[in-house]
């Protein structure tokens, strides 16, 4: 029977290929037939509630535990089977939402652990210190580190051995907004060095902007998945238009727009809110356009990552 599983490096081929996976626990189904690509390079978001099996997708993609039914494959190799898979292996960084790191030991001895237990050099694991923004406290205990630093310690362990692949299961947690922001510097950099990333996160408003595409799970299924723009217009959610007038002129907005098919038209404070379909969008803006300098500004809000999150997840 002829092979038609991807080839190795095949740029057609998804990098990761879930297809109908199961994992149960006795009754419980974490994990429900899910399908999923993922495709090389991409920075790829899974989002879902609490319990909806993001983590223990992960864990199968890994190899860490093994599925109850469907298949994984890297790279085109079967996720756990043998040498094929151990090669590939070698190319994967993980970080687990709850790191284990031991309290005894300073930052840099941690990284010589895990880079010993990877079996990578650990030459570079001061400047790896330096990129997650740990090198003053790289000779300190773990003990003493706060909840962000071992957050940072933990991707810093993920990105031993520059993998090809990471998967980072909320690795946004306990961090500040000024880590925040360079943490997703660090991922746009792994990015451009054609690292493909794969990442879980509750904070839906910074996932947004940031994946190429994501998929939503519930129940252990994924209910949809696709670039942030797709799922909007999948939802076919409203979007709103804030337009600034003057008090006097609100009255002229709801006159231009009275012969448009929109949804509510309310006056706020400083503008008027107007609430339309995707497909009406292009007609408001012309409408508006026609009073001319009436508008004082015009503001498009199109419906948040949180607003599809809730029409799919629900
Ligand atoms: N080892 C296990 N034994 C039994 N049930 C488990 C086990 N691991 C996970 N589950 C169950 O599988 C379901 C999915 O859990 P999972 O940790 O994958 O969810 P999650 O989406 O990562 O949630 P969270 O956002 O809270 O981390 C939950 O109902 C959980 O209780």
């Amino acid at each position: 029977m002829a092979d038609t599983s991807p080839a190795p490096n095949d740029a057609a081929a998804p990098l990761i290929a879930v297809r109908g996976v199961h994992k149960h626990y006795g009754p419980i189904r974490a994990v429900d037939g899910v399908d999923l690509e993922i495709r090389c390079g991409e920075l790829f978001g899974l989002i879902g509630h609490n319990g909806a099996g993001k983590s223990t997708l992960f864990k199968m993609m890994l190899g860490l535990i093994p599925a109850t039914a469907g298949e994984i494959r890297i790279d085109g190799a079967g996720v756990g089977t043998g040498g094929e898979f151990r090669a590939v292996r070698r190319k994967l960084g993980y970080l687990p939402e709850n790191v284990v790191l031991y309290d005894n030991l300073t930052g840099l001895e941690t990284l010589q652990f895990f880079a010993r237990l990877k079996g990578v050099p650990a030459a570079r694991n001061g400047e790896l210190l330096e990129r997650v923004g740990l090198a003053h406290a790289a000779r300190r205990r773990v003990r003493e580190y706060s909840k962000g630093m071992r957050q940072r310690l933990g991707f810093a362990q993920a990105l031993l051995g520059d993998p090809k692949l990471l998967f980072l299961d909320e690795p946004t947690t306990g961090l500040d907004p000024e880590a925040i922001r360079g943490f997703y510097t660090i991922l746009r950099q792994l990015k451009s060095a054609g690292v493909t990333i794969v990442i879980t996160s509750h904070i839906l408003a910074e996932i947004q902007e940031r994946v190429d595409r994501l998929a939503i799970m519930a129940a252990g299924k994924v209910q949809a998945s696709g670039t942030v723009q797709a799922l909007r217009e999948q939802m076919d959610l409203p979007l709103w238009f804030a337009v600034r007038v003057a008090p006097a002129d609100f009255a002229a907005v709801r006159a231009a727009l009275g012969h448009l098919p929109v949804g509510a038209v309310e006056a706020r404070d400083d503008h008027v809110a107007v609430q339309c379909r995707r497909e009406t969008k292009m007609a408001v803006i012309a409408a508006l356009a026609g009073l001319g300098d009436t508008v004082l500004d015009l503001t498009v809000h199109e419906p948040s990552l949180e607003d599809v999150f809730f029409g799919f997840s629900d």
